[in-house]
């Protein structure tokens, strides 16, 4: 496998807790449940488990904390089936002995229960922490398969373009980080997420130790997963951080989840399971809700402010041609929220649009620079921004939403502006995230994708490798790259021979660059290009629409 630019040779911390306590209760597939059927039908689910309540057992006040002895069954569960998996229950139960509830938080010191340790590893994007990490932050996101989708015959050259994109574009770049105090906040709050997690886990009586993996820079996917075998973890729960699925953001990190998995003997035994998507889940609607209506709040007349939820867009071809779920999950999402604010009796009127476009393709639309223009021309007052597609405060809603749309929007004639803080470490979300973790549970080390029930829950689960089966089976390639760029060759180059292609591909780099620099030149300021947009449609938008 290739380590990413930047990627240390030895570990550094990526974990965010030391704390293992067993979890009461809970029975987990073999490794060598081939079967659905043994989950969760033989295994303990999370209803079955709160029928377990009546085993409550405390044997505290041993002089050695960590023999003090609690085991309970009251998970936190509302479900009222009754407990049917006894045999399997009884087979699996916890010894009493080994459940502790000491709040120690090292790691070395907690038993656990015969070889089992569950861990919870975050997957996120990453971000740079200096000015001088950006280049190569951004070389390691451009040489991403998943973000620049070239087609077989043209894999080769993904880390020349990679060096050149990012080269050309991180002096712009930079320019933002810089605006924002010189670097990405984003592992700084993927950290705390990750301890409040562990506490609100803890707190539910599910110890588990959670890592942070991110995408593109430190701590890096391959450095968590360092410390998942250094800590011998044997449960693995995988989940990203990214409320909707796109095979840009979660599904790029499986796919490199699982060439790490497969290349290595411990992971390809570990038990896993994977949260792909969790958008629909009422704790974190609940969650939104909460934010969205407390901003509505500071506005001097809520009904009448328009909220405009602006995700992060992709190229259109992931979703018409790669068949990416992203747009229907981000609608879908906005509908829920907006259920939500109903029923509390908030029925403004409100829009999606899609922001934060790379290259000169064209991407998810409406766009959000374009939609904020015509939302003043209509005579639109007041205006709440809601970013919908990230958990954390990033370059994008700091720099992009907070100064760069703010502007464009009081230029275009809103006169009150507010946006809505991204959820970091709101309790009500996090403690829906240890809720997802733990219904996840009974399906660690079961092929849960195929498995009707797991289907049907709220968490949709599966091993990596299921899911990116169940993807790939679906997936179709993205037109040639002279196609995707736009530039008017056509498919059959595919077929040229290897000389040709190469050619092809210089001639594509070539045409970028002079694109590039044409826009650094000619397009500098992004608010007056959109605005330009908006009133002369009759320019080409999706010269607006580069970014680089
Ligand atoms: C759901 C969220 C995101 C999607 C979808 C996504 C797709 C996507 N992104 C790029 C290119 C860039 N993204 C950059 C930063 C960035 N992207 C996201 C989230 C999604 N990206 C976040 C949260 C961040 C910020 C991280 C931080 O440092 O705070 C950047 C770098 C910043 C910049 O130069 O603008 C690029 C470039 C593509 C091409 C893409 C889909 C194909
Ligand atoms: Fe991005």
């Amino acid at each position: 496998m290739n380590s990413p630019v930047g990627a240390p040779s030895s570990t550094s911390s990526s974990s965010s807790s030391y704390l293992f306590r067993p979890r009461p209760c809970l029975t987990y597939a073999s490794r060598s449940c081939k079967f659905p059927l043994l989950l969760p039908q033989a295994v303990c689910t999370s209803q079955k488990m709160h029928r377990c309540s009546g085993y409550h057992v405390v044997a505290s006040n041993h002089p050695n904390p960590l023999k003090s002895i609690v085991a309970r069954c009251s998970l936190g569960w509302s479900g009222s089936e009754p407990l049917v998996c006894s045999q399997a229950l009884n087979k699996n139960l916890l010894p009493v002995q080994a459940l502790v509830t000491s709040t120690t938080q090292d790691v070395s010191e907690m038993p656990f229960i015969g070889e089992d340790k569950v861990g919870v590893l975050l997957l996120n994007l990453g971000g740079p922490e200096t000015l001088e990490d950006v280049q190569p932050f951004l070389f390691n996101l451009f040489a991403d398969p998943d973000i620049i989708r070239l087609p077989r015959l043209f894999r080769f050259l993904q880390k020349p373009l990679a060096q050149f994109v990012s080269t050309v574009r991180a002096p712009k770049s930079k320019e933002g980080y810089a605006s924002i105090g010189g670097g990405s906040p984003l592992r700084r709050i993927t950290d705390a997420q990750a301890e409040e997690l562990r506490k609100s886990l803890w707190e539910k009586n599910v110890p588990a130790k959670v890592y942070v993996g991110m995408r593109y820079w430190h701590p890096f996917t391959e450095e968590a997963i360092e410390h998942i075998k250094r800590d011998g973890i044997t449960k693995l729960v995988v989940l990203p951080l990214y409320p909707q699925f796109s095979i840009s953001t979660s599904g790029s990190s499986l796919r490199l989840l699982e060439s790490i998995f497969r290349e290595d003997e411990y992971l390809v035994n570990m038990q896993h399971t994977v949260i792909p998507s969790w958008y629909q889940r009422e704790g974190y609607i609940k969650a939104m809700a909460n934010l969205i209506e407390k901003e509505l709040k500071g506005f001097d007349r809520p009904d009448e402010v328009m909220m405009f939820f602006s995700a992060h867009g992709v190229p259109l071809a992931y979703v018409e041609e790669a068949g990416d779920p992203y747009k229907a999950e981000m609608e879908e999402c906005v509908d829920l929220i907006m259920e939500e604010l109903e029923r509390r009796k908030i029925t403004n009127a409100y829009t999606l649009a899609y922001q934060s476009r790379v290259g000169p393709v064209e991407w998810l639309k409406p766009y959000t620079d374009e939609t904020i223009v015509e939302l003043g021309k209509k005579g639109v007052k007041s205006l709440l921004a809601v970013p919908i597609s990230f958990v954390s405060e990033h370059i994008e809603t700091l720099e992009e939403i907070d100064v760069e749309y703010k502007e464009l929007a009081l230029k275009s004639g809103i006169e009150k502006w507010g946006r809505v803080p991204a959820l970091g470490c709101e309790p009500t979300f996090i403690s829906d995230l240890a809720d997802a973790v733990i219904e996840s549970l009974p399906y660690v080390g079961a092929m849960a994708v195929s498995n009707i029930e797991a289907r049907q829950s709220l968490v949709p689960l599966g091993s990596v490798e299921e899911l990116l089966a169940a993807y790939d089976s679906q997936r179709r390639e993205l037109p040639s790259p002279v196609i995707v760029w736009e530039w008017g060759w056509t498919r059959s180059a595919e077929t040229w021979n290897g000389r040709a292609a190469m050619l092809a591909v210089l001639l594509l780099l070539f045409l970028e660059v002079t694109t590039a620099y044409q826009h650094q030149f000619y397009l500098k300021d992004k608010i007056g290009d959109a605005f330009m947009a908006a009133s002369h449609p009759s320019k080409s938008s999706s010269r607006l629409a580069c970014k680089l």
